[in-house]
């Protein structure tokens, strides 16, 4: 039997390691995940400008292949941003603020887009996957453990995301829906090139 895939991702956000090796993990092609914990800095721009950037990278700080993610949160009546700004909108002015920042506004409505990046080593032009959840910004419901995840309610659930239990969240969330397409690559690419 061949040996399982293993990739490494770079992110500084535990949270996402622990969705990642969680989803990942399952299923009928197991991906072992390992980690390196680097801040990359990112450029501003498109999703998939931060995201392409940030892997480009890390791969090079890793002088290796690797995987990168980017999650943006997309307010319908702000035309799609906070986007992927939303890390310092949330540390700036919290879960009150977010609310706030669309009172007035004819919509809550709101969308979590993840995009994994995934680079075959320096040099090399990193490949998008892209899932999204839809879903609205509500007042903080649920135990404040990871980002934003208690002020997104998930369309047609009733709760937000912090209200699920993990793996009722990794069966609907953004995250799992790229990384489902991320999986698919990963298993394709050529031996031995597999990383
Ligand atoms: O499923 C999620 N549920 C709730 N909140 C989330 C989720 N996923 C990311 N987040 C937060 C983390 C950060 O405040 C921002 C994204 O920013 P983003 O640059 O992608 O993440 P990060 O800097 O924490 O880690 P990384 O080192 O991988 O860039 O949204
Ligand atoms: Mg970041």
């Amino acid at each position: 039997m061949a040996a399982p895939l293993r990739i490494v991702f770079v992110t500084g956000n535990k949270n996402k390691l622990k969705e990642v090796k969680a989803i990942l993990s399952a299923g009928p092609t197991p991906i072992e995940v390992g980690s390196q914990a680097l801040d990359i800095p990112e450029i501003q721009g498109t999703t998939q400008d931060v995201s392409r950037e940030k892997c480009r990278r890390a791969a090079e700080l890793l002088g290796g292949p690797c995987i990168t993610e980017d999650t943006a949160l997309t307010f319908d009546a702000m035309h799609g941003l906070p986007g992927p700004y939303i890390k310092d909108f949330l540390q700036a002015l919290g879960h009150a603020g977010l609310n706030t920042m669309l009172d007035g506004f004819p919509t809550r409505r709101a969308t979590a887009i993840c995009t994994f990046a995934y680079s075959p080593g320096p040099g090399g032009e990193p490949v998008l996957f892209e899932g999204h959840t839809r879903g609205a910004i509500v007042h903080a419901r649920g135990p404040a453990v990871f980002g934003w995840d208690p002020v997104f309610e998930v369309e047609g659930t009733g709760r937000t995301y912090a209200e699920m239990a993990p793996a009722e969240k990794n069966g609907l969330s953004h995250r799992s829906k790229a990384l489902a397409k991320l999986r698919e690559y990963l298993v394709s690419l050529p031996l031995p090139s597999n990383p």
